[in-house]
């Protein structure tokens, strides 16, 4: 890519698109090209076919899925496959008739098997059962790999895909119900806090009710009061958290430093190889992490863990030597991580 490329970031408005925008105007790109999923929906191939005709983009960041954590994989399976499978098909499709230099697929570390050995090496992928929780998103992301893989088997294209782990930051989604772990625990320990405090006006304008009434019957759908929060699961899975400017970051490295052909080596293992997980290589046990939340927002009430609940996955270290043998790692410890987006979600709701 040069400063001048032409590179489309399709879901520039999410938590990672958002940073990747942010990452390469800071590196001096400057003709990026975006489209909001009101103006261009990607599940339309029609639109999808007349937008890379109209634009020619270079260079593609796909970066623009139906996203969510364990409970909404989990209830909304048919969106989750239908859009996942229709977003990227269209995008990675038109990509190739179009003649985009080189594409960036994202997928997740949860097309790993289910009882994956750990850390888990990009070579796993397909050796075993998926974790049913989110099978059907992480169906969709295996046919995202093999789409590009595929396609750059028969037809050449340079389309790259990688692994990202857990991931949070500005941007994120802090919706009780649909929400990853992170932004889930972040809101509800600091809702708890301020009930804990009388501070029932900040209560009131985080959630956008009328009453205090109507955030406390609200909050206690989602196990939270003044004297304790709801944890869901056991609290024994681990997780590997990584901040989302870390993983733009990493993104733009891959695209400025990776090309298909350098994991393709013809051997049948490095073919099936071809994605790079992203993440830090370390974990911690969502119990522990909602300790580290507690102590942060500086709650002083109890942690309730509702076994109800689904644990999804226990366990989902990620392997990163391959993409630290490339010249890449992450810069932003969890406990860092953590204070700075406590500080951008208080900001947040602030304005
Ligand atoms: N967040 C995480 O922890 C992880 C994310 N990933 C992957 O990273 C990528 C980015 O995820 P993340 O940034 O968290 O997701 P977000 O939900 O924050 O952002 C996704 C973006 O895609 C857009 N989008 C969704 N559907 C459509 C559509 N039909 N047409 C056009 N735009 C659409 C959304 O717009 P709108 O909001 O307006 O719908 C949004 O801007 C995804 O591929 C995800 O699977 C992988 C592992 C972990
Ligand atoms: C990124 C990744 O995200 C999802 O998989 P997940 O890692 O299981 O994601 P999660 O963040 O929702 O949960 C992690 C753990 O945390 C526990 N947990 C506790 N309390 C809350 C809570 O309040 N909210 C949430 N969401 N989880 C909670 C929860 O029970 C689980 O044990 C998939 O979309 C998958 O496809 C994917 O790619």
């Amino acid at each position: 890519m040069n400063k001048d490329s032409k590179i489309y970031i399709a879901g520039h408005r999410g938590l990672v698109g958002s940073a990747i925008l942010i990452n390469l105007q800071e590196k001096g790109y400057h003709n990026i090209v975006t489209r909001t999923h009101k103006e261009l929906d990607l599940t339309n191939q029609v639109a999808v076919e007349t937008f890379f005709n109209e634009e020619n983009p270079e260079y593609v960041f796909l970066a623009a899925a139906k996203v969510g954590g364990i409970v909404a994989n989990n209830t909304y399976r048919a969106d989750f496959i239908y859009e996942n499978m229709m977003i990227q098909n269209n995008v990675i499709h038109q990509s190739y008739l179009t003649g985009v230099k080189k594409l960036l697929f994202l997928g997740s570390t949860c097309i790993y098997p289910k009882n994956c050995p750990q850390p888990m090496k990009e070579e796993y992928l397909l050796t075993d059962t998926l974790e049913y929780t989110n099978e059907p998103y992480a169906i969709a992301k295996i046919a995202g790999i093999k789409m590009c893989e595929s396609y750059n088997l028969q037809y050449g294209t340079n389309f790259i895909s990688v692994m990202p782990t857990n991931l949070y930051g500005p941007n994120d989604n802090f919706d009780l119900e649909k929400s990853h772990v992170l932004p889930a625990l972040i809101r509800k320990i600091h809702l708890a806090k301020l009930l804990s405090e009388s501070n029932y006006d900040e209560v009131i304008k985080d959630l956008e009710v009328a009453s205090i009434e109507e955030a406390r019957t609200y909050l206690s759908k989602f196990g939270v009061s003044e004297n304790s929060v709801e944890i869901w699961g056991s609290g024994n899975p681990r997780r590997e958290f990584l901040w989302s400017e870390d993983m733009a970051d990493a993104c733009v490295f891959i695209m400025e430093n990776r090309d298909f052909s350098d994991t393709y080596n013809k051997g049948e293992q490095e073919i099936r190889n071809t994605h790079i997980n992203i993440g830090t290589g370390q974990d911690i046990s969502i119990k522990e992490l909602a300790e580290t939340i507690k102590n942060t927002v500086g709650f002083k009430g109890k942690l309730v863990f509702n076994t109800n609940k689904p644990d999804g996955t226990m366990r989902k270290l990620t392997d990163v030597s391959k993409l630290n043998s490339l010249g890449w790692k992450h810069k932003v410890s969890l406990d860092k991580g953590v204070n700075i987006f406590l500080k951008w979600y208080l900001n947040f709701f602030d304005r």
